[in-house]
């Protein structure tokens, strides 16, 4: 004891931490590492094949989400088409009992983020992410470790934090009770740094156009004379090599790191008479087929993270790298049944290497070794805790439900949020827990009761008949179906399974629900009347679209600040779309950047419908998505618009009869419909 995790979870590499700035050094270095033979060949995969794979998809996951694992497509208008096969999470494992010794840990400590030491054992992976009862059932087996185990810093609020993992593993720097203070200071500078760093960010944001610009490429441009130009493969090259079964893998990540130091350096660097556009596509291609994507995803998130505000090549590359890597194994303590240090110091007994995430919860965990499965302890069966990526606390960190409230999680199944709402209310109040997937909403239960929620309704409705179902609810949660962009490292499917189309149905059905989800919160509500709106992608179309697009059609709600104390800033413009300032309150967080899942945060707050509001509302004449269909020639979805204020009208009177209800005041009655 007394010592740090011999091996605790290093974030993905950056190619440059911080900065962003032009480095290859990193670029594919695990996989290199891996493969030592030197003849394999990454496999380049045809869109044809892409798509016959992703339908025959049988291959089994590499590694797991946790239970509130982010699937999201059951039910969206074409299902057949947009289902995701989510993933195993823990594998099974033999109980080898007790040997941590606690002697030298202070429990006192414990909420000061004292890292809590267990002893170093294996640890098992894979597992159920979704099913509850599964992980329950789960057999011990040997001692596992967890695959980020190599990490060696903690989930962390920073880029900057994330970028020096050197100093994390250095043995000379292991947390102590005596150097915690020490550290913590040094963490603050860390973050002051990053504040820093994001104020020269913005700045930089004010002055970059967002678009992918080829005059961003140069921005680095400088008098190294040293460096060689990168000569592309010529055609008769790429024959031989596609002859000989594709390029070799160290060929493909030479090729890749030479492509991102000639882009960023374009004119110092490329060969006379290619294009950029000519690196750009050798650059995609390798992208494409060294990390098994179908060409149109690779593209939508290159492009995406080229036009970021950094706008750098190198920033790309470090997303999907960091698609590679596990994320960390974390627990929410449910408060419900425990505390968080009584949770810790049980897991320590059983031999799990554990310590707090950081600063920002104060419920969860991480999880770098145990010698027992997390999914089959006597403290995960009494309902202590749940296993839920961390990035899934944020949603409900933002809406921060209070006691005695009326909360809707409308699309909630398997219940990580639900169980994380049940326990801020302190079992007061009520949450609605509806998810339309009724199968899902088996596990949803399960983990209701196995926590001890005893706030908790289960119902099963598409979350679009909300509120004529139900609605003056104080405050809503709307963690929306999506493509689960944010989560490839734990369904890689994603990387081959998504389609343009896909995006575009996925978008419409997001807007459909944020607008449910807005009319179904009460703007009258003395504590409340707040909706977040959240997804585990990282693409515009479902983020800042879907969320200006309901500001635009609901201009009593406007966006208020997440409260989350950290996360990327929210697009306000992306090629070409201008979105409203406010979207600078929403937060991303990226896995290269926050070493979390990708995710999405808006936090709206709704107020009454005033005459202005409705005026502006109709003067944005922009009709309401209510239904989607295909047509043209050309494939493209359209969609079919139609809005009948008359004939919502007796809806909405029977909705506002059941919020005065449900207030306890008495409506007026139900005028007589005239017979025609
Ligand atoms: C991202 S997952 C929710 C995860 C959940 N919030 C948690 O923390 O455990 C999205 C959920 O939306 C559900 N869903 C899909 N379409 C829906 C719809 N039209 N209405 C309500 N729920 C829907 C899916 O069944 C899926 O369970």
């Amino acid at each position: 004891m007394g010592h740090r995790a011999k091996n605790k979870q290093p974030a993905p590499q950056p190619l440059e931490p911080k900065t962003y700035a032009t480095s290859s050094k990193k670029l594919g270095k695990r996989k290199a590492d891996v493969l030592d033979d030197k003849t394999a060949r990454p496999v380049k995969r045809s869109k044809d094949q892409a798509k016959a794979k992703s339908k025959g998809n049988k291959k089994k996951p590499v590694q797991s989400d946790n239970e509130d694992s982010a699937d999201g497509w059951e039910n969206v208008a074409d299902d057949a088409d947009l289902k995701v096969h989510t993933k195993s999470l823990f594998d099974n494992s033999d109980e080898e009992g007790f040997t941590g010794n606690l002697d030298d840990l202070d429990m006192d400590e414990f909420d000061d983020d004292e890292p809590l030491r267990g002893p170093a054992q294996e640890f098992d992976f894979g597992s159920d992410a979704e099913d509850e009862d599964e992980i329950a059932k789960a057999p011990v087996g040997k001692t596992k470790k967890s695959k980020q185990s190599e990490r060696p810093v903690k989930i962390i609020p920073t880029a900057s934090d994330n970028s020096d993992s050197s100093d994390e593993s250095d043995p000379e720097d292991r947390v102590t009770m005596a150097n915690m203070a020490a550290r913590s200071k040094a963490l603050d500078e860390k973050a002051a740094a990053e504040a820093a760093l994001d104020m020269e960010e913005m700045q930089q944001a004010a002055i970059v156009d967002d678009e992918v610009d080829e005059a961003d490429f140069d921005m680095d441009e400088d008098d190294d004379e040293t460096e060689e130009p990168f000569r592309l493969p010529t055609a008769e090259e790429k024959e031989a090599e596609s002859n000989a079964g594709g390029p070799d893998v160290h060929a493909v990540q030479r090729r890749m790191r030479e492509c991102v130091r000639v882009l960023e350096r374009f004119k110092k660097l490329a060969e006379k008479g290619r294009s950029r556009s000519e690196y750009i596509s050798q650059l995609l291609s390798d992208i494409s087929s060294y990390y098994g994507y179908n060409e149109f995803l690779a593209e939508k998130l290159f492009t995406f993270f080229l036009s970021q505000r950094y706008g750098q090549f190198s920033h790309a590359i470090e997303f999907f790298e960091a698609n590679e890597v596990p994320r960390p194994v974390t627990i929410r303590t449910n408060t419900l049944r425990t505390r968080r240090r009584d949770l810790a110091q049980s897991l320590i007994n059983r031999g799990v290497n554990l310590e707090p995430i950081g600063k920002w919860t104060n419920v969860g965990l991480q999880v770098f070794e145990s010698s027992v499965p997390i999914g089959a302890t006597p403290e995960y069966l009494a309902g202590h805790y749940m296993l839920q990526a961390a990035s899934s606390f944020l949603p409900v960190i933002a809406l921060s439900p209070q006691p005695n409230e009326r909360v809707l999680d409308m699309a909630s199944a398997p219940g990580g949020k639900t169980t994380h709402i049940a326990a801020l209310l302190q079992n007061t109040g009520v949450v609605f827990a509806n998810d339309a997937n009724k199968a899902r909403t088996k596990s949803l239960s399960a983990n209701v009761h196995r926590l001890g929620c005893k706030n908790v309704v289960v119902c099963s409705y598409d979350g679009r008949e909300f509120p004529k179902v139900m609605g003056g609810f104080d405050r809503v949660l709307l963690d929306a179906p999506c493509s689960g962009t944010g989560v490839i490292s734990k369904d890689s499917s994603v990387k081959v399974n998504k389609s343009d189309r896909d995006f575009t149905l996925l978008a419409h059905l997001q807007k459909q629900l944020i607008l449910c989800a807005i009319d179904s919160v009460s703007p009258d509500s003395k504590t409340g009347g707040y909706v977040v709106y959240s997804t585990c992608s990282v693409t515009v179309d479902e983020n800042e679209s879907v969320v200006d697009y309901a500001l635009r059609k609901r201009p009593n709600v406007k966006l208020v600040d997440t409260g989350l104390e950290f996360g990327k800033e929210g697009y306000t413009k992306y090629r070409g779309k201008v979105f409203s300032p406010s979207l600078a309150l929403t937060r991303r967080f990226y896995p290269h950047v926050h070493n979390m899942d990708g995710f999405y945060v808006a936090k709206f707050k709704v107020e009454k419908r005033g005459k202005a509001s409705s005026k502006a509302s109709q003067s944005t004449n922009e009709p309401e998505l209510i239904g989607i269909e295909e047509e043209g020639e050309e494939g493209k979805v359209e969609e079919k618009v139609v809005f009948n204020d008359a004939e919502d009208q007796p809806y909405i009177q029977e909705a506002k009869r059941r919020q005065m209800k449900a207030k306890g005041l008495r409506p007026p009655p139900r005028k007589a419909v005239k017979a025609d």
